[in-house]
């Protein structure tokens, strides 16, 4: 049996309670602007409140010339309606077939624009939200606080510019987005009330008389017809998510260039000869590549040392192929300058004393930070990314190293081929860098070459996808010569192979010295 839906049938509100303004309230609007003729206009009249024990207000909702609601106020700022009415927006018979509709927070700013001549105006009937929902929108049907929206949407649907001049302060901006969100951003335009003028020389004379304006109201007030009008005229597009014009940018673009861009040219890697190719940005993902053995970790570590002792960065590594205890001795011989241990790499050097242990140990729990999977399993890049964003937060970290890619789980979905797979996980990583100003090192090895004769690998050798030279903002590769014939075996050749920012560096080749006793590299002059 279909059980019969019960449809509630709205209340009208009685009006005939309703009696022609008295002086007293008449005087009330006149020092706010309003005139006898606008109230009239708006068929605002008074209503006696025994609960309240005093007159107030009443604001009639017409739709069609018919009364649909009624929004009481007390002169001291109380404010009901009668319970159970259809909620709508309060002016609409004004917006009847309009093109352009203004929106405003409350009948006072509505009145104040109609004594400004502005008469294309509605308010919301219940005020503004303290702040906006997050998540996705209700469906109209659960979108109780918005509802009048939805009860007014045949009129709202016409209109192509839709202006909305909400309060300044949080609420009314809050109040702007959610209208926004569901009348459509693209139509939708925002007045900027005048705020406090910033100049220290305002600041200075507290006799100058306070220009910042919350809403239609006060601007009436205090500045007149023709300054509403105008603020109404010159509203600003509403911002669309996502699409943006330079001129938001304005800040960045104007740092950048006073400051001659110092950090888009990136820091020093503490080598002048590798500085001619490779400065280091925040914000950008490098590539490192190089066959197995080649040094590719030793100089990530030796780079990482460098931009901690000379511009105080710090890092997490998430370096899944060596024990902690190895990681730190490596690290530590490279800021000591000294082996960690008595054994043949250290050659004729003296090992580091335990006070450089201490003042080591000391310095490294300062600037690294350890990511390791605990478990047996693999971790995934977003679990390393996770761990990577709470550094950020935690710690301050510049800098994240993934070392190296096939050592994160790769967890391919079915529908998905790898290289569509390497595309999106390259995303996410970028992503990350960009939006926590963290430069990220992503080691990757090359696919096994076929008949390799000692040759630096290319970065399309990369196993997997050319996907990783493509989404790398640098592509790196490290060599070292196996061939005493064909030069020093202790010179490492750093080969910039692709740099996408021109301020921070150029494709080239540096060679570096390789010191096997304390790890540490050097310029070969
Ligand atoms: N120029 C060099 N001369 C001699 N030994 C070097 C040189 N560069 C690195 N090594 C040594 O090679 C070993 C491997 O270095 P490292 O782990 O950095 O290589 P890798 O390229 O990251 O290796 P893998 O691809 O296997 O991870 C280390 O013991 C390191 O000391």
């Amino acid at each position: 049996m279909v059980r019969e839906r019960k449809v509630e049938v709205a209340r009208r509100p009685d009006c005939s309670r309703l009696q022609p303004l008295s002086r007293e309230v008449v005087e009330y609007f006149a020092q706010r602007g309003i005139s006898r003729a606008t109230l009239e206009r708006n068929g605002v009249q008074q209503e006696y409140s025994s609960k309240h024990n005093s007159q107030a207000i009443a604001f009639p909702y017409y739709r069609d010339g018919e009364v649909i609601n009624i929004k009481y106020r007390t002169l001291d700022k109380k404010f009901w309606q009668t319970p159970g009415t259809e909620r709508i927006l309060y002016g609409l018979d004004d917006v009847k077939n309009s093109a352009e509709i203004i929106i405003v927070e409350g009948e006072m700013d509505k009145l104040a624009l109609d004594e400004a001549g502005v008469k294309n105006v509605i308010s919301v009937p219940d005020g503004a939200p303290r702040a906006v929902k997050e998540g996705d929108l209700p469906p109209p049907e659960a979108d109780t606080k918005f509802q009048y929206l939805w009860n007014c949407r045949a009129i709202l649907d016409q209109a192509v510019r839709i202006v909305l001049a909400t309060d300044s302060d949080t609420p009314g901006q809050a109040l702007a987005e959610e209208l926004a969100r569901r009348l459509g951003r693209d139509r939708c335009w925002r007045v900027r009330w005048p705020s406090e003028p910033s100049s220290t020389a305002d600041a200075a004379d507290p006799g100058a008389a306070s220009v910042a304006r919350k809403d239609a109201n006060e601007v009436l007030l205090k500045d007149g017809p023709e300054a509403l009008q105008a603020l109404i005229q010159d509203a600003d597009p509403y911002p669309i998510r996502g699409l943006f014009k330079f001129s938001d940018f304005l800040d960045e673009i104007w740092s950048m260039y006073d400051e001659q861009d110092a950090m888009g040219q990136g820091v020093s890697t503490g080598w002048s000869g590798l500085d001619n190719y490779y400065r280091v940005v925040p914000g950008e993902l490098s590539i490192v590549t190089g066959v197995p053995n080649s040094g590719k970790s030793e100089w990530i570590d030796a780079l990482l040392c460098n931009l901690a002792t000379q511009h105080g960065w710090s890092f997490a590594m998430c370096s899944m192929e060596k024990k902690v205890k190895d990681h730190a001795r490596q690290l530590l011989e490279k800021y000591i300058g000294k082996p960690f241990l008595d054994a043949k790499y250290a050659g004729k050097a003296a090992r580091m004393e335990a006070q450089d242990v201490e003042e080591g140990l000391q310095w490294l729990e300062e600037r690294f930070h350890v990511v390791r999977c605990e478990d047996d399993e693999l971790p995934s890049v977003d679990w390393v990314l996770g761990l990577a964003r709470a550094a950020v937060l935690r710690y301050g970290i510049r800098g994240l190293v993934i070392d190296p890619y096939n050592e994160l789980d790769h967890q391919r979905p079915v529908h998905m081929n790898e290289t569509e797979y390497v595309s999106q996980m390259l995303t996410k990583i970028k992503r990350f860098a960009q939006h926590n100003d963290v430069h990220v090192w992503f080691v990757a090895h090359p696919r096994q070459l076929q008949g390799w004769k000692g040759e630096p690998p290319n970065l399309y050798d990369i196993s997997g996808s050319a996907h990783f030279i493509n989404k790398a903002d640098n592509g790196i590769v490290i060599h070292r010569n196996r061939d005493p014939e064909q030069g020093a075996l202790n010179h490492v050749k750093v080969l910039v192979r692709k740099v996408r920012n021109k301020a921070a560096g150029t494709i080239g080749d540096c060679i570096l010295e390789y010191d096997r006793s304390t790890g540490r590299y050097k310029d070969v002059l």
